[in-house]
């Protein structure tokens, strides 16, 4: 398979070694200051760029027929736009805000967690994440999304909010910043008795670049919006 590059940063870098050892060929590897090029040489685009940058790359691939894997966070402001265009076009597109196996079963394990917990008042939730310094976006995207999963399983709660929230329906989410930390989530039930905590760390990037790859060759030939879920077939 022929695969660009969209953001040749920490994640490009770690896609490109997990491309080669599958077979794949890197075409095409794209930073900031490349403007002119021509998508159309790749067969699929995997995207982990900037939160300014991601939306514009996601429109180019889909406007030149390219399916696109976009993992970059902090752009979904935009994700619907993305999700007509992909229609329009009849592409494909996938986007996930974490392409682990491991965290997707944590986010499988988190719903599971939020229904138990829904007539059981006495239990708070709050959520923790911790990345390296030189993340541009709080929260994470997958705490984003494990915050999506406890007021879609759960009746205590609406919305989230990043560090202290000012109403008990909204999920506080604390997001720390530490040097080369590659990603640490915690969800936390808390009562006047006890505490229940799953987590999940990230020892290395392999996971997520392993998972934009496995994505990437899933969804070449397919057309329409596709999640992890659908790829990995769990959920
Ligand atoms: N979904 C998941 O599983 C994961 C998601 N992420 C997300 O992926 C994104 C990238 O993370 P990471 O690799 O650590 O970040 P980096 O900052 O290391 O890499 C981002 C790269 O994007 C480049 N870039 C800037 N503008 C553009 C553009 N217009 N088109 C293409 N590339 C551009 C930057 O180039 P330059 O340096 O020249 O500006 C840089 O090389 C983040 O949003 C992060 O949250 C990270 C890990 C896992
Ligand atoms: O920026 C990162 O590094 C990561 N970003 C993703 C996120 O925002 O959830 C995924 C992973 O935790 C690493």
């Amino acid at each position: 398979m022929k695969i660009a590059l969209l953001g040749y940063g920490r994640m490009g870098q770690t896609i490109e070694k997990i491309a080669i050892s599958r077979g794949h060929d890197v075409v095409l590897k794209i930073d900031k200051d490349d403007n002119d090029y021509d998508i159309t040489l790749a067969d699929v685009a995997i995207d982990f760029s900037l939160p300014s940058a991601a939306f514009g790359n996601i429109t180019n691939c889909l406007n030149n027929n390219v399916p696109v894997v976009s993992g970059t966070t902090g752009w979904l402001d935009n994700y619907d736009k993305a999700v007509a265009l992909c229609k329009e076009k009849n592409g494909g597109f996938i986007y996930a805000s974490n392409f682990s196996l491991g965290v997707n079963i944590f986010f499988e394990l988190n719903k599971t967690l939020a229904k138990m917990m829904s007539n059981l008042n006495q239990y708070n939730v709050t959520m923790e994440e911790i990345h390296h310094t030189k993340k541009l976006d709080a929260p994470s995207g997958t705490a984003i999304t494990l915050a999506e999963g406890v007021i879609d399983n759960n009746n205590n709660y609406d919305d989230w909010k990043l560090d202290e929230s000012d109403k008990s329906t909204r999920i506080p989410i604390v997001a720390k910043r530490i040097e080369d930390v590659p990603g640490t989530h915690t969800v936390n039930y808390e009562s006047e008795v006890d505490s229940i905590n799953i987590e999940h760390v990230a020892h290395n990037r392999q996971g997520f670049a392993l998972g934009a790859v496995v994505a990437a060759e899933w969804l070449v030939g397919k057309a329409g919006v596709f999640s992890m879920n659908d790829v990995l077939n769990i959920g």
